[in-house]
């Protein structure tokens, strides 16, 4: 019965928040896939077999980071929770090649096995990989007068019962019209059920990610579009 509970729940991150498995499919097939740098194919391949392959990034979210950062010229961004690197590598791609990535994982050995791809891509120069949590580097980061708006974009994708921590943080270092993303914010749909009917595996960040939606839908520092691309996102423009 665990097992079963398990596997339903690994189906809703897996399928997409898609009326159907299909038409997300048809998606990535259409309008994700045949744009997909080959270095980000390569990335999405090697992290296909490590056990917590769920965790990375999809395509399609990749690409609407790609398309983000472009729209805003980003040059100096933060990401909160690397794994092997999917996020990462999309978003070295898109920043110009002076951009610098603070990118914060206390997990180094997941990191090294997305970094030979990375180096391959020819970006590696753009990320300063920091093995931390990240709140006390953020808090670190803060200390710095010249840090003040002084980052473009943020991408959360972490543990997520600091979220809210973070974007305290973020509001500080990101700048007027800079843009923060957070993943994770319909968990897998479970967002609308009652507490009780929460697949187990995902009851961990049930609580922690429906706060996190009231309190940004709540914040009058940032305008907000929460949209159901990857496991949701929330892209919040800094006011
Ligand atoms: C969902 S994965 C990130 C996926 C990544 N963005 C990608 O594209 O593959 C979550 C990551 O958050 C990291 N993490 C957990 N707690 C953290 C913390 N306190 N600070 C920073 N990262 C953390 C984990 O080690 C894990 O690598
Ligand atoms: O299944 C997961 C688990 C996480 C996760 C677990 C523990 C942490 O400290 C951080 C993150 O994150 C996930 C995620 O971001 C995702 O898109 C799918 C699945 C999971």
């Amino acid at each position: 019965m665990e097992a079963q509970v398990e596997a339903e729940a690994a189906g809703l991150m897996e399928t997409g928040l898609l009326r159907s498995y299909d038409l997300y499919k048809y998606l990535l097939e259409t309008s994700v896939y045949p744009l997909e740098a080959d270095s980000l194919k390569e990335l999405r391949a090697l992290t296909s077999t490590h056990p917590m392959s769920i965790m990375g990034t999809n395509p399609d979210s990749g690409q609407l980071m790609t398309l983000l950062l472009k729209l805003i010229n980003a040059r100096r961004t933060i990401e909160i929770g690397v794994f092997t690197g999917y996020s990462l590598l999309a978003t070295a791609l898109a920043i110009p090649e002076d951009g610098k990535i603070t990118a914060i994982d206390p997990d180094r050995s997941s990191y090294e096995i997305g970094l030979p791809v990375i180096k391959k891509a020819g970006v590696e120069h753009k990320i300063d990989f920091i093995q931390s949590e990240a709140l006390p580097v953020l808090e670190k980061l803060l200390e710095d007068h010249d840090n003040h708006g002084a980052f473009d974009f943020a991408f959360v994708d972490a543990d997520k019962h600091n979220y809210v921590n973070y974007h305290e943080k973020l509001l500080g270092l990101v700048k007027p019209g800079g843009i923060v993303i957070y993943d994770n914010t319909l968990w897998g749909g479970t967002v609308v059920m009652a507490e009780s009917s929460v697949p187990a595996p995902l009851m961990r960040f049930w609580k922690p990610v429906t706060e996190l939606n009231k309190y940004l839908a709540a914040d009058t520092r940032i305008q907000i579009c929460q949209i159901p691309v990857g496991d949701g996102m929330t892209i919040c423009r800094l006011l």
